[in-house]
Parts: C-alpha cells; sequence; structure tokens
C-alpha cells in the first residue's frame, strides 16, 4: 500500500508542547466502538460517512452548487479565529471587563467567498466560512448529504446513547486559518472532506492546564491560553497539558468527544479545506461513582452560573471561592 504522504511537517505550526497520535482505526473494526464507548477520540477510517463529500465538494464544486444565499464568513486579521458567544457581550454581563471581538462576522454568497480566496494577499484579512448545512444549499448538496452512510452514524448514535443530531456545520477554510483550542458541550463526528487539518485533542481533565475563560465571559469555552505566546506566568499549568494529535485526510471522520479541548488548524501552503462537522447534544447523563472528568467540568460550570447569578459582579466570584476553600478544603 503506497504510503504517499500529502503534507510535510513544516506545514504544522510550532508549538512548546509534545503530542501522542490518536489512533487512526478502519470503520469495521470493533475498536472503534470501545474508544467511543471510553470517550476517548479515534479518526474513523476507510468509512463512507462523508464518502459524496469527499468525491465532490472540491471549492469550485461549492462554488457551483451550495446556492445563491449569503453564508456565514468570519473575518479575522490574524491567523485565529477565536469563537465568542455574542449574546454575552452586554454590558451589565461583562461588568465593565472590555472585551475585544476578534473576528467580524459577516454574511457573504459563496462567489464572493471564493473570489477573496482566490485574491487574498498576506495583509489581507483571513476568511472561514462556518454555514450549518440547512435548506438554502442547492439540490447537488442535499444530494451528497443525503447520501452519507447515515446507516453508520445513526447506528453509533444509538449505540452509544447520544443525544439527537443538532447541526452539521459547514466549514471552508483558507490555508494556515486556526480554531484555538476550546471544548464544546456536544460528541463530535468531525468530516474531513476536502484537504488537511491538523486536530489538537486534550482530554476534560486537562482543565487546570488550558484555563478557560470564566463561563459568563464571550469566550466561554475557549483557552485563555495564546498557544503560540504561552504566558508561563498566569498559566504555569500549561506546559503539563498532554495532548494528543492527528492530521485528517479526506474521507476522516474524526470522534471529538464530549468536552474534550481541541484546537484545530488547516494545514499552512496546504490550499483551502472543507469539513462537515455531525454535532449530538450528549446522552442522558446519570451521575454514577467515580464522577467521569467531563462530569466534574459539567459542575464546575453550575457552580460558577449559580455564584454569578447570586454575586451579580464577576469580581466577587474568586475571592468568595477563595474563603471558602483556602484553609478549609486545601
Ligand atoms: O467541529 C468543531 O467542534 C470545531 O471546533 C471545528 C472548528 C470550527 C468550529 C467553530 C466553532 C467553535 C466553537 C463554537 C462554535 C463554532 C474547525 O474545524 O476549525
Ligand atoms: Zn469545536
Amino acid at each position: 500500500m503506497c504510503e504517499e504522504k500529502h503534507w510535510n511537517s513544516s506545514q504544522l505550526r510550532r508549538y512548546d508542547l509534545q503530542f501522542e497520535q490518536i489512533p487512526r482505526i478502519h470503520y469495521t473494526d470493533p475498536k472503534i466502538d470501545e474508544l467511543i464507548s471510553a470517550n476517548k477520540p479515534v479518526v474513523i477510517t476507510g468509512s463512507n460517512i462523508i464518502k459524496t463529500a469527499r468525491d465532490h465538494w472540491t471549492p469550485e464544486y461549492l462554488e457551483q452548487n451550495l446556492g445563491v444565499a449569503g453564508h456565514t464568513v468570519f473575518s479575522s486579521k490574524t491567523h485565529k479565529f477565536k469563537y465568542f458567544d455574542d449574546s454575552k457581550i452586554s454590558k451589565n454581563n461583562l461588568n465593565g471587563i472590555e472585551f475585544i471581538p476578534p473576528t467580524r462576522k459577516c454574511k457573504m454568497r459563496m462567489g464572493e467567498f471564493m473570489k477573496k480566496l482566490r485574491e487574498w494577499k498576506p495583509g489581507n484579512d483571513r476568511l472561514y466560512l462556518q454555514q450549518p448545512l440547512n435548506n438554502t444549499v442547492g439540490p447537488l448538496i442535499v444530494e451528497d448529504f443525503a447520501h452519507f452512510d447515515w446507516e453508520y452514524v445513526n447506528k453509533r448514535q444509538a449505540k452509544h446513547n447520544w443525544g439527537p443530531l443538532t447541526s452539521n456545520l459547514l466549514l471552508i477554510s483558507q490555508e494556515g486559518n486556526v480554531t484555538p483550542c476550546h471544548y464544546d458541550e456536544q460528541q463530535n463526528f468531525f468530516g474531513q472532506a476536502y484537504g488537511y487539518k491538523r486536530c489538537i485533542l486534550f482530554p476534560p481533565s486537562d482543565f487546570e492546564c488550558l484555563y478557560p475563560h470564566p463561563v459568563f465571559h464571550p469566550h466561554d469555552r475557549q483557552s485563555m491560553v495564546d498557544f503560540d505566546r504561552p504566558d508561563y506566568v498566569k498559566f504555569p499549568k500549561f506546559g503539563n497539558a498532554k495532548g494528543c494529535e492527528t492530521v485528517v485526510e479526506p474521507g476522516d471522520v474524526l470522534y471529538i468527544p464530549i468536552y474534550w479541548w481541541h484546537h484545530i488548524e488547516s494545514l499552512m501552503r496546504g490550499g483551502p479545506t472543507v469539513s462537515v462537522n455531525f454535532w449530538f447534544k450528549g446522552g442522558p447523563t446519570s451521575l454514577s461513582y467515580p464522577l467521569k472528568d467531563h462530569q466534574k467540568v459539567s459542575i464546575t460550570r453550575n457552580v460558577e452560573k449559580m455564584l454569578l447569578e447570586v454575586l451579580q459582579d464577576p469580581k466577587e466570584v474568586g475571592p468568595l471561592l477563595r474563603s471558602m476553600v483556602m484553609g478549609r478544603y486545601s
């Protein structure tokens, strides 16, 4: 089997961490379900899950068939596209904490988006199309989507007691774009249709090393650490994070377990990339002991929300928690 490589390590950005490899396993291997049951990441290879997308969804095909509606496109002055929840930007919610949105969101037709990608020059804003697949897309895209291997996907969803499929996000990225480290509260089958993406994942237990923004912050669920220039004074445990990584290629589906941190980058000098994810609500969580790490993260979120609700001022949360713990629980 020829192992011709379609990329090399010079196309990966350099970080101060070492990473294990995420296992790549053929979709017929029962080991896949063992790892999904254990909430561990795995690259599912050789499947037909997104075969029609892998066969057809080149940027040009999408330009022809995605439809004439305006799609959600983010623009950034840097290579990083740090997500933020704009419903959390309200003045009283931030209590004077300054927030500068790192990206701008606009609606852009696919033709204009592709034109800007073709004409892009260093110094120009970078663009990232992130659009939930809905009924505005053209008939050929609907056809391809209908021919995903839903039997395989639905079998996994049922076997692992996942909740309902909430959305499929279509992602068309410029080469070199980065989605910084964050976690989602959903199970995720991340399908790679075109081009190559490096995915770095960390377990929920790395919570203490990745320093998520406070829950009320617009960057809730995102790491405060800038991977390009980590501040080891503010984030002394960052160096202890134990990540694993893979470079997904066309046809691969990466299982990103709920609450697992992930940083995703389109390879530098690798051309545009096309991905489509499958977000599922987590299943019914029965608190069984010992608690799973992701359940502890979920509990800390609830404590933060409740304290903020009663204290109102975010600046009072730290002092109250410290006075509660110091000398009594630590
Ligand atoms: O599929 C996932 O979960 C990813 O993170 C894929 C990621 C883009 C996701 C953008 C985003 C981040 C946070 C909230 C809502 C949307 C990429 O591939 O660049
Ligand atoms: Zn994500």
